[in-house]
């Protein structure tokens, strides 16, 4: 028996790079949050502490700072820039983990204009991009998932939830009307990274658009139908995603009782209350994808939880 190093990687994470416009009165800027994860032939450096095949990670951070320098491009684009270049970069580098963050920021509006230089953080929303690049030679692989998270949605009615089975602790009432609110992540794997064939900001655009609007068309059954549903509409408009999956708390909105102080909670005569509960949730997890299209694991490797 032998004690033997395992898979490992290691990188910068977490590099806040804000990269500003200011080449006309009015700027643009990115926010991003970079983090790289380097592969390969580490041994010497976690058995014996010998560092030569160490690329340190503040060079890993410094890269990132000076290929920002260049323009940033979409999140997906900087990723596979990124990627490229480590991935090797020496030869004992054999891939590349590149996630990217995006924060989103509007335009203030000042007397009706909006501010050409002063801006307000859109909410909790976060454009993703991981890029993996996998070997160095002709054989070189590449895979692109864009994605969100944060994207918060609720409707106030077009939701039903009943027709489940009863067991002796089952105690939630069926219901045919009740609010269906959730905090939608979703990572969705693009078939190629060339960004000619692949506008990746219109398809992100187009993606998120089709999420919304399919969970507010949806008369939901359950919130994994709902899921189902968004996933299924996002890979029938978009030939170039080959799969996506997606995590989504359902953020239960009980009818609260009011009968203690003598009131009734139903439509007639009043506003309809209810509690927002913060936990426990239930946590609504699955995948959509083209059954025809080979599956890329590489692709959501060190990408944690369910995507
Ligand atoms: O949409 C739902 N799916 C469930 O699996 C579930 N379980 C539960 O208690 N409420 C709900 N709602």
């Amino acid at each position: 028996m032998a004690i033997v190093l395992g898979p490992n990687q290691y990188g910068k994470a977490e590099v806040r790079v804000v990269a500003v416009d200011r080449s006309t009165p009015r700027h643009t800027f990115v926010d991003l949050n970079v983090s790289s994860s380097l592969r390969g032939d580490f041994t010497a450096a976690h058995t014996s502490g010998d560092n030569a095949h160490v690329l340190t990670t503040d060079a890993q951070k410094n890269t990132v700072f000076a290929f920002a320098r260049d323009g940033v491009g979409t999140p997906e684009e900087f990723g596979l820039r990124l990627a490229r270049h480590f991935a090797g970069s020496y030869d004992w580098i054999s891939g590349a983990r590149v996630a990217v963050e995006s924060y989103g920021w509007d335009r203030i509006t000042v007397a009706g204009r909006p501010h050409d230089h002063a801006f307000s953080r859109t909410g909790d929303e976060v454009r993703t991009a991981v890029v993996t690049v996998d070997g160095s030679g002709p054989g070189r692989t590449a895979h692109v998932l864009a994605g969100l998270t944060g994207l918060v949605v609720l409707k106030t009615t077009g939701s039903e939830f009943r027709g489940f089975p009863r067991d002796r602790y089952t105690t939630l009432a069926g219901t045919d009307d009740r609010v269906l609110a959730t905090a939608v992540t979703a990572r969705w794997r693009y078939t190629g990274t060339d960004a000619d064939e692949l506008p990746f900001d219109e398809l992100f655009t187009g993606v998120r658009t089709t999420l919304l609007e399919t969970f507010a068309s949806t008369h939901s059954l359950a919130l994994q139908q709902s899921l189902h549903a968004m996933g299924e509409a996002v890979l029938e408009r978009f030939p170039h995603i080959a799969e996506i999956r997606m995590s989504m708390p359902n953020k239960h909105h009980f009818l609260q009782d009011l009968s203690a102080y003598g009131l009734a909670n139903t439509p007639e005569g009043g506003a309809v209350v209810y509690h927002a509960d913060d936990r426990p949730y239930g946590l609504i997890e699955g995948s959509v994808l083209r059954d025809d299209v080979p599956s890329a694991e590489i692709a959501w490797q060190g990408t944690p939880g369910f995507c």
